[in-house]
């Protein structure tokens, strides 16, 4: 049985780091950095469980990855998504780290573990080289010191530390609030925290991203309805039929975000906006395809391309298509140039040839957001 559970802190925005893509979703090759950190470091030891911490809207998704990590909700804080987490570590000893440092090197992990029962924090810390001023005056810099993760804790006098209103920025520091006791080890210049865009170079253990392509496709289809407005592509167009749907029925729009999803491999539209959810009902489709569109960037992403055969015995779709194809290249920040819109009758043929309705089918491409060419 093992003593110590590893925590990845997963759970962040990213605003500092002003990418499209969030730190933790960077492509290492085909890997995602929250992926190859928490594998590399699983490798450092053995751990009783391992622990991820990750945003609601990207923990569904995180899960497809692997079964071998525990996935946790964060919170809106650091500090609340590590007692999030806290709940599911059964053992004496937790290892907590931050995603964000991504190539902590394997000599820390033993340093920390080997001083495992000598304080209630066990935290690696750098001296500083440079000359440090604190409110204009020139201090001693050898009572600075750089904090660092990951931080080994005694899960008890941890749970203890973080059971207050106060917000700390680590573990050590609420440790020391409860007057616990920490014991320093030398940390490294590799474990460096990437926090805004431009430190990206200071990680040189990372890989560049594959330069894979990806493809989804998406089929939806609706029924007409009298006597209600009709969406397409995100446009209105001039009819006094629309299409019968918990949403407002843009089934352009849907069948693009379920290729979006198939692309990257999140599953498909009900699963981001189930139709039994009252707050979708009579939705702009443009609303959900702008939350798609940012989450596929977020999760690391760059939008190729993306095809289109709408299948409709009526409308006449041809007088639209430039301005449908206009208003898919703004949802999707793309040119012009990348969306392609083919439009066919059903050949009187089905329900589609009866005119009861239209159905959409398309295709996207990805590909993943090259972050060492930024
Ligand atoms: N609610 C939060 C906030 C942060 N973190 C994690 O805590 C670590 C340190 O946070 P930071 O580097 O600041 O990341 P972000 O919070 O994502 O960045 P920012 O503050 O720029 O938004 C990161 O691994 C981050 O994912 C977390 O799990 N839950
Ligand atoms: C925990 C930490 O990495 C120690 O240096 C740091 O305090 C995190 O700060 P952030 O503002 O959450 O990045």
């Amino acid at each position: 049985m093992f003593d110590v559970t590893l925590i990845v802190l997963c759970a962040g925005n990213s605003s500092r780091f002003e990418h499209k893509t969030k730190k933790q979703w960077l492509r290492i090759k085909d890997e995602p950095l929250w992926l190859n950190v928490t594998k590399r470091l699983k490798t450092f030891s053995s751990f009783d469980k391992v622990i991820v911490a990750s945003s609601e809207k990207e923990l569904n998704y995180m899960k497809n990855f692997t079964d071998d990590f525990i996935f946790v909700k964060g919170g809106d804080t650091r500090q609340q998504s590590i007692l999030n987490c806290l709940e599911f570590v059964k053992t004496k000893y937790v290892m907590i780290s931050d995603v964000a440092r991504a190539c902590i090197p394997r000599s820390v992990i033993e340093s920390l573990l080997t001083e495992k029962q000598n304080a209630d924090c066990i935290v690696p810390i750098l001296n500083v080289t440079d000359t440090v001023i604190y409110e204009n005056q020139t201090i001693n810099r050898d009572n600075v010191k750089l904090i660092q993760t990951p931080q080994l804790s005694n899960t008890q006098i941890l749970k203890t530390a973080l059971n207050t209103k106060i917000e700390f920025t680590d573990e050590s520091s609420a440790i020391k609030n409860i007057n616990g006791t920490i014991k320093y080890v030398q940390g490294s210049i590799d474990s460096k925290k990437l926090t805004l865009g431009n430190e990206l170079d200071d990680l040189p253990c990372l890989k560049e991203p594959s330069n894979n392509f990806f493809t989804g496709t998406g089929f939806d289809i609706h029924a007409f309805e009298e006597n209600k407005e009709m969406y397409l592509g995100g446009i209105k167009l001039p009819y006094d039929y629309g299409f019968k749907a918990h949403s407002d029925g843009d089934v352009l729009i849907h069948s693009v975000i379920d290729a979006l999803l198939g692309a990257c491999g999140a599953g498909d539209i009900g699963e981001f906006f189930p139709d039994t959810d009252e707050k979708y009902k009579g939705i702009d489709s443009k609303i959900l395809l702008e939350e798609i569109v940012t989450f596929v960037n977020n999760v690391g992403y760059e939008i190729v391309n993306i095809d289109l055969t709408i299948i409709a015995q009526k409308p006449k779709i041809n007088p639209f298509k430039n301005d449908i194809k206009n208003s898919m290249a703004k949802l999707l920040g793309l040119e012009k140039q990348f969306i392609n819109i083919k439009a066919t009758t059903a050949e009187k043929l089905g329900f589609i040839g009866r005119a009861e309705g239209v159905a959409v089918q398309s295709i996207a491409t990805l590909k993943y957001y090259n972050w060492k060419q930024k």
